[in-house]
């Protein structure tokens, strides 16, 4: 992986341009095209597919994240080749694979509020991205008092919008960008809702390799951000009273 390691930014992110082929592209995003619809959580700015946990509320039902825990579900086939990938290519230990993948998918002028990922998950997460490239945002830790909501994704920050990027990295369609450690516990990372990127003017650091042109119009992006959650219970007959 140290081949891939982005420079100038804390240990460690890393981008793989052409991770997976145009066709496992489009199978994946067949895939995810042919999930059954109430797979699909949609949110003000984007929706999502949650695959391989799922949390329970007091009354021991499927729902929201809660103190009851996390229950691991087995990622279904289409999303567990690249978790083997993933494997291979150093990403995550083969005794630690990846065991839960968020699925979101932007429009064009869609993104994602600054964000953490959260403790919820061992600090690294894989994203491919299918369909499109989009600019993701890195920025510098910030003081606690700054952060707001939690949720799926885990916790946003709306002032981090005011402050400047420390990076703005490319990500193009079928690359790998993966972060873990120190940029994952630190840095917050958002997508801005923009349908184009100039990629001229950005006000971070751009990830090379430059395209050919400036103005980089957005299609529909669909990313798999795959980690692995960090204290999960395997059953639930355990919440069986
Ligand atoms: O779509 C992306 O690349 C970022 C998604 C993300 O930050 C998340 O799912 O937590
Ligand atoms: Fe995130």
């Amino acid at each position: 992986m140290e081949a891939f390691r982005i420079p100038h930014l804390p240990s460690a992110a890393y981008y793989i341009p052409n991770f997976i082929t145009k066709d496992e592209e489009e199978a994946l995003l067949a895939k995810v095209y042919a999930a059954p619809k109430p797979k699909w959580v949609t949110l003000s700015r984007r929706r999502l597919q949650n695959w391989g946990k799922y949390c329970l509320t007091v009354d021991g039902v499927r729902g929201v994240p809660s103190a009851r825990g996390t229950l691991l579900e087995p990622l279904p086939a289409w999303l567990t080749w690249p978790v083997q990938r993933l494997v291979e290519q150093g990403v995550f230990p083969a005794d630690a694979p990846a065991n839960h993948c968020l699925v979101n998918e932007y429009l064009p002028g869609q993104g994602i509020m600054p964000h953490e990922d959260g403790p919820f998950y061992l600090p690294c997460v894989a994203t491919i991205s299918l369909g499109s490239h989009t600019v993701l945002d890195l920025y510098p830790p910030q003081e606690q008092s700054h952060r707001d909501g939690c949720g799926e994704n885990g916790c946003e920050s709306d002032s981090a919008h005011a402050r400047l990027p420390a990076a703005s990295l490319l990500l193009e369609r079928r690359s790998l960008f993966v972060q873990c450690d120190d940029v994952y516990r630190s840095y917050m990372h958002g997508i801005a809702e923009r349908a184009e990127d100039d990629l001229a003017n950005t006000d971070g650091t751009l990830l090379l390799p430059p395209p050919q042109a400036a103005i980089q119009e957005r299609s529909t992006r669909v990313s798999l951000t795959y980690r692995r959650v960090a204290k999960a219970i395997r059953s639930p007959m355990l919440f069986r009273r």
